[in-house]
């Protein structure tokens, strides 16, 4: 078992690693939410994991809601809301998020607002969840202007990763999962980079001591951040946003649908941060390509092309002026100056931008 903790003060909270742990939650939750009532949260491909959950727990209530990124939508919000308030939840009760990053981050909102904040732990089942949005309290909705612009702060009570739930998740969500494990080696980490080049084959195989190194290694990386800059108000955390500007822009490009996945949008977005630092001279152009080499090894989108996006570079820069990192009209980007040296570049003229999209094969 491996815990790590994430060090918010009165917020903090940790996050249990173990193989197996979703049949032992009941055991794993005892310690902290001393008897109150548990409410699972889930969607529809996670019934048989809901099973197990709910044997562990004993009887508890379960709302089951529609599978995809089109969950996090003001009507589930509101019929969320509306079914947690039929059933009396209190503030001290705990929702239980059972599920990827879509159930993390709506039931992550939906607990922020119930009776102006209730308790909430993350069951993460996704590689994504188990590495990133489970972790560090981003709660989040899409809107018709774009990905996540109305959401919340709000730290779950407890973490718990059971890595063999990964087990059943479909290939290409693990694949999409796997950009934001290897986004903490080309933030600040190259020897975890070179990690990933070796390792990435027998993670996405399900290697179980790959998958656990992967895990722990990461969320130890957003814990250190998060606690270092909890709101994204120095600059340290919004490093967790590389690639996130343009992945942002070709997700709303493709309607938030499983036309470009989450992470598949992060990997080509990552792609394109590193060519845009190449093509600016920041970057070494071999260090560009090695990025973009290893991501089409994993089976991620490496470009618009790989991504299925044919929008302009203007209309994409449109999307990104939504960016919640907008400031004073300006757009701050994540770029590098190689692998492992992603900063924050607040001069970015987004003339050039489009221009660099526009220059990019579709
Ligand atoms: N809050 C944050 O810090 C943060 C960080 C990264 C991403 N996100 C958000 O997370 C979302 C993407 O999350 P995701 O990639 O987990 O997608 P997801 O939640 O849509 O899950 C992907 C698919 O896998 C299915 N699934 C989940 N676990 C399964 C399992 N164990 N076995 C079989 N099927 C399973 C789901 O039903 C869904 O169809 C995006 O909305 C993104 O914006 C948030
Ligand atoms: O936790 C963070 O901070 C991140 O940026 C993690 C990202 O992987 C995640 O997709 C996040 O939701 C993006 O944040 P946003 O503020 O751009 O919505
Ligand atoms: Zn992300």
């Amino acid at each position: 078992m491996t815990i790590v903790p994430v060090a918010l003060g009165d917020r903090s909270y940790d996050i249990r690693i173990e193989a197996g742990l979703l049949g032992r939650a009941d055991e794993a939750l005892a310690p902290f939410d001393k008897g109150r009532r548990r409410v699972v949260v889930t969607d529809r491909n996670l019934l048989p994991h809901l099973a197990t959950l709910q044997a562990s727990l004993g009887a508890s209530e379960a709302i089951v809601l529609p599978p995809g990124e089109g969950t996090k939508s003001w009507e589930q919000l509101e019929a969320l809301l509306d079914r947690l308030l039929e059933l009396g939840v209190e503030r001290g009760d705990h929702v239980i998020a059972l599920g990827g990053g879509v159930i993390g981050d709506l039931v992550g909102f939906a607990t922020s607002v119930l009776k102006r904040g209730c308790g909430f732990v993350q069951i993460p089942t996704t590689l994504l969840a188990q590495v990133d949005s489970s972790v560090g309290g981003k709660t989040a909705i899409n809107t018709r202007a774009g990905k996540n612009l109305v959401g919340t702060f709000h730290q779950p009570a407890a973490v718990l990763i059971d890595p063999r739930v990964l087990d059943t998740l479909p290939a290409r969500d693990l694949r999409a999962g796997y950009a934001e494990v290897v986004k903490y080696g080309l933030i600040d980490d190259f020897a975890f980079f070179e990690w990933c080049e070796a390792n990435a084959a027998a993670l996405l195989a399900g290697d179980p001591a790959a998958r656990e190194h992967a895990i722990a290694h990461s969320v130890a990386a957003k814990a250190r951040i998060v606690a270092a800059d909890e709101r994204e108000t120095s600059g340290m955390r919004a490093l967790l946003n590389l690639g996130h500007t343009f992945g942002h822009a070709l997700e709303a490009e493709a309607g938030f649908s499983d036309r470009l996945l989450h992470g598949e949008g992060v990997a080509a977005g990552m792609a394109l941060a590193f060519g845009f630092s190449a093509a600016k001279g920041i970057c070494p152009g071999q260090e560009a390509e090695r990025v973009a080499a290893h991501l089409a090894a994993a089976g991620l989108p490496n470009g618009l092309k790989a991504a299925g996006i044919t929008a302009s570079g203007a209309r994409l820069v449109e999307h990104m002026l939504h960016d919640k990192k907008m400031s004073g009209g300006a757009l701050p980007f994540l770029l590098a100056r190689g692998i492992g040296q992603t900063y924050l570049d607040r001069n970015v003229d987004l003339g050039e931008v489009a221009a660099f999209l526009d220059a990019q094969p579709r």
